[in-house]
């Protein structure tokens, strides 16, 4: 007599393995060969084949990823581009523009803010003036810096500042705020840029290259991936004189 199936397996399931009857391959195997003529000839085909040139990879750099490497190129030339590398942000040719995003308080006292602070005092006096100044107006807005004088023994270099939270630390704004305000701040900037450079006297006082942490994934605990992709949606036209922003992250 058969006996009883076990709970879960079907009445009539072949079991494989020890005792399980075993497929009848030689036909299949008959079926389905071919002439030795054809495998031959699909061998030479292959032979004369080139084979794919192996790619460097371009995830990684020694044994860490590089960031952002595995998010797709942004190929849309109407849309900001964003550009990814590991360096020192602050060791940038002279006339960069250097972003970072900021609360409204008018405070520069922690992560790369404070790395601010120390390179470019004057610009953090700035700063901290405007939010005096502005502080209910300046969520999702930014602030363009010039070069200062004073700051000079640094690097002429502009600072942007991304209005992208109104307060920090534990009151700061959720990350859908915070994102929520990053693309109209950096709109914002890009048209400081725009209206900075028309007024230049020459090309010397004109923004050059545009420099970037990756804002917001820090104190303001938003992951990067979700701040790059709300920067890539920024249109950008004939006007701008920005269409690729370099993100510069430590090793
Ligand atoms: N020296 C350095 N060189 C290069 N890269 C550095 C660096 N230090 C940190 N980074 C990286 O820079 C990215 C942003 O990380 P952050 O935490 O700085 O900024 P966030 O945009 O999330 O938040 C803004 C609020 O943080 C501040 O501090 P306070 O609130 O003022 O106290 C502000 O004022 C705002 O309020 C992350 O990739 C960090 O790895």
């Amino acid at each position: 007599m058969e006996p009883a199936a076990k709970p879960g397996m079907r009445q009539g399931t072949l079991r494989f393995g020890a005792g399980a009857p075993k497929a009848n391959t030689a036909a299949k195997r008959k079926a389905t060969d071919d002439s030795t003529d054809d495998r031959t000839k699909r061998k030479r085909a292959m032979a004369t084949k080139p084979k794919p040139q192996r790619q460097p990879n371009r995830f990684f750099k020694g044994d860490s990823p590089v960031p952002g490497a595995f998010e797709p190129a942004n190929n849309d030339s109407n849309k900001l581009r964003i550009e990814e590398e590991i360096g020192d942000i602050f060791n940038a040719p002279p006339n960069t523009l250097i972003i970072h995003a900021c609360n409204c308080e008018g405070s520069w006292g922690a992560g790369i803010a404070k790395a601010f602070a120390d390179n470019y005092p004057a610009a953090c006096d700035k700063y901290a003036d405007h939010c005096d100044e502005h502080a209910d107006n300046l969520f999702g807005h930014a602030l363009l810096i010039p070069p200062s004088k004073e700051d000079d023994g640094a690097a002429i270099h502009f600072v942007g500042c991304l209005f992208t939270s109104r307060s920090k630390g534990r009151k700061k704004d959720t990350p859908t705020r915070i994102l929520g305000a990053t693309g109209p701040a950096m709109r914002d900037l890009l048209e400081q840029v725009r209206e900075w450079n028309a007024k230049a006297a020459d090309d010397g006082e004109k923004v050059g290259e545009v420099r970037m942490c990756q804002i917001n994934s820090g104190l303001f605990n938003v992951p990067w991936k979700k701040t790059r992709t709300v920067l890539e949606g920024i249109e950008v036209g004939e006007d701008d004189d920005v269409k690729v922003v370099k993100v510069v992250s430590r090793e």
